[in-house]
């Protein structure tokens, strides 16, 4: 009997939960949660209870003990930058994922891992947090010393694939040079030279292309006009920075699937704003490959909008000239977390410490 390893990946709308024997995988449930649901309560950490509780449920009506796991396993939120890796949920951690600056769903991750984990006497781990900061001093400064850019990403599924992507072609992640784009809900494009993400826009906060429910990088004169103009609280213009801005602003959908289906039917101004999104997309893509002085071994293509057709030909048209391109749609990161859990549990690496 091997290692029984539990991942957490907390989500805006659903908890995706998996249990594995080692590689093999025994169990993937994704609990959603309504907009009715979450309106209980009035911040993300106030879920954690109650996603607790429904995990636990939910393994229970599955007949599975959590007794007899080995490791549990989160997906890390925001706190303090760290370098990628796999990390012991500490106290340090549990005080900076409690107390986060920022709401996100994944601060939920280590902290639903270590409940679990202390019911069940093992350790909880975190892997590639969407903080891991990996930057160059220079990509770091911005034009202002009070604005520094920050690496704010989706570290976990870009290494995940990026590491894929090496294995499959028969190099070194380590020796490699990689533009990566997650694309899914939040749009990243990092580049990763010899395996490490020296380059990144901040997926979260302001920063790179639109995205399904992200702004990207404003005008600034404009939105500095926009608030301080009266009509909006700070929090609503957090809202047009993540959740309501990109595609949801100028569409009112998240989804890609939705705005195709407008293509299809002759919505000219869905085909302007997807067009408009690629051209962000491929734009960051080519800033990425000058930040790799062009030495790019492949550009990586993934998260869920990898999916989309249309979307990967306008890029590849954009940006063969760069590298080949590689499509990874979708992203597996319960997988990528049990992995790494497994190979801590193995002694093939020792956790970082989270200070
Ligand atoms: N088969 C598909 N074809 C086209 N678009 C798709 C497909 N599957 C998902 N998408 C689109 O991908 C987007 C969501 O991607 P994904 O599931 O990676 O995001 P997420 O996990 O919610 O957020 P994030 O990736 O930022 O953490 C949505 O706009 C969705 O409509
Ligand atoms: C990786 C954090 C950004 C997002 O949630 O889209």
């Amino acid at each position: 009997m091997g290692f029984k390893i539990l991942a957490i990946n907390p989500g805006s709308t659903s908890t995706k939960v998996a249990l594995y024997d080692e590689e093999r995988p025994l169990l993937d449930l994704t609990l959603r949660h309504s907009a009715e649901q979450i309106a209980h309560y009035p911040n993300i950490i106030d879920q954690l209870d109650w996603r607790r509780d429904m995990i636990l449920t939910a393994l229970k009506e599955h007949g599975f003990d959590i007794m007899s796991l080995a490791a549990v396993i989160g997906r890390g939120g925001l706190i303090k930058p760290i370098p990628a890796g796999v990390y012991e949920v500490n106290d340090a951690m549990r005080r900076d994922l409690q107390h986060a600056t920022m709401e996100h769903a994944s601060n939920l991750g280590g902290l639903l891992a270590d409940g679990i984990a202390a019911t069940a006497g093992i350790k909880a781990y975190i892997a590639d947090p969407v903080v891991v900061d990996e930057m160059d001093d220079i990509a770091r400064l911005s034009g202002h010393p009070d604005c520094p850019r920050r690496s704010i990403f989706h570290a976990l599924n870009q290494k995940a694939t990026a590491r894929l992507h090496c294995d499959r072609i028969g190099i070194v992640y380590e020796k490699a040079n990689l533009v990566v784009a997650h694309l899914g809900g939040g749009i990243s494009v990092a580049a990763h030279k010899q395996g490490r993400v020296v380059d990144v826009n901040n997926a979260l906060d302001g920063d790179g292309p639109f995205a399904p429910e992200r702004a990207g990088t404003l005008p600034a004169g404009e939105l500095v006009d926009l608030c301080f103009s009266g009509r909006y609280t700070r929090h609503d213009i957090q809202q047009m920075l993540a959740g309501k801005g990109g595609l949801v602003a100028h569409l009112g959908t998240n989804s890609m699937i939705q705005v195709m289906e407008r293509i299809g039917q002759g919505d000219e101004k869905a085909r302007v704003v997807k067009d408009a999104m690629c051209y962000g997309i491929v734009k960051q893509i080519g800033a990425m490959a000058a930040a790799l002085g062009g030495q790019v071994d492949a550009v990586i293509l993934t998260g869920g909008i990898a999916h989309n057709k249309s979307v990967v030909e306008y890029i590849s048209e954009f940006c063969s000239f760069i590298a080949p391109i590689a499509v990874y749609p979708g992203e597996n990161e319960l997988e990528s977390l049990v992995t790494n859990a497994l190979v801590v549990l193995r002694g093939v690496i020792t956790p970082k410490v989270y200070a």
